[in-house]
């Protein structure tokens, strides 16, 4: 693969943009706590990080990332609407930008590339975060966990952002932390890049077989800007 065709550059966001799971753990240990239910540390709970709120809600609430069977819809619902309630008010706290991105997002969108973000992250909480870091006019389109009926890994918010933007899935690129980015992208026919730091289930990223893998962001940067 090489970046010499590549226009669209799709950005995942917790655990590749942002180092969000400070802010999460707390939310889903305030949730947890209200519910009369044990904590858990915060290296747990980003194992549990990757498929949207409500799994991580199911996952807190099983407290396993197998989520127990027996959690019935009113129940999690609710707790859900307890997790929402606590990550709203403290979504930006003690979330913070890995190192480099902040000046890689303007060298990125200075040398041409239109930059997207598609998180499962559900969308109501996107444009706080992306105002406090001064981040929101970096990206042509960013859509969240519940914009589209369907979330990573399936392909379909990915194509839409290519769809929209009017660029062929074979001019963009997938950039992010977990197998459900590298899965997306590759169900779409979009070549991936996974790095290594963010939250992957505890699992090495290169497992998951992108097409190219580095282990921090300026590593990326110097790819792409060579
Ligand atoms: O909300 C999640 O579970 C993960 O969000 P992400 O897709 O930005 O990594
Ligand atoms: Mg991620």
């Amino acid at each position: 693969m090489t970046i010499d065709n590549k226009k669209l550059l799709i950005f995942d966001f917790d655990g590749t943009l942002i180092d969000s799971v400070p802010d999460l753990a707390d939310a889903a240990n305030i949730m947890l706590g209200q519910l009369g239910k044990p904590s858990y540390p915060i290296d747990t709970i980003q194992e549990w990080v990757g498929n949207g709120s409500r799994m991580l809600v199911e996952r807190a609430l099983s407290g396993s990332i197998e989520v127990d069977p027996h959690l019935s819809d009113a129940e999690v619902e609710a707790a859900e609407r307890l997790f929402f309630d606590a990550y709203a008010a403290h979504d930006t706290s003690k979330t913070s930008a890995y190192p480099d991105v902040e000046t890689g997002l303007k060298q990125l969108t200075d040398a041409g590339f239109t930059l997207a973000l598609v998180t499962n992250k559900p969308i109501r909480f996107v444009p706080d975060i992306l105002a406090s870091l001064g981040w929101t006019s970096y990206f042509a389109m960013v859509l969240g966990g519940d914009s589209l009926s369907v979330k990573k890994p399936d392909p379909a918010p990915l194509l839409h952002v290519c769809e929209t933007l009017q660029f062929d899935p074979t001019q963009a690129l997938m950039i992010g932390d977990s197998i459900n980015d590298i899965q997306a992208g590759k169900r779409a026919n979009i070549d991936t890049v996974g790095l290594s730091y963010g939250y992957n289930y505890g699992k090495d990223i290169r497992d998951s077989q992108p097409n190219q893998a580095f282990d921090s962001f300026k590593a990326l940067l110097d790819w792409v800007l060579k």
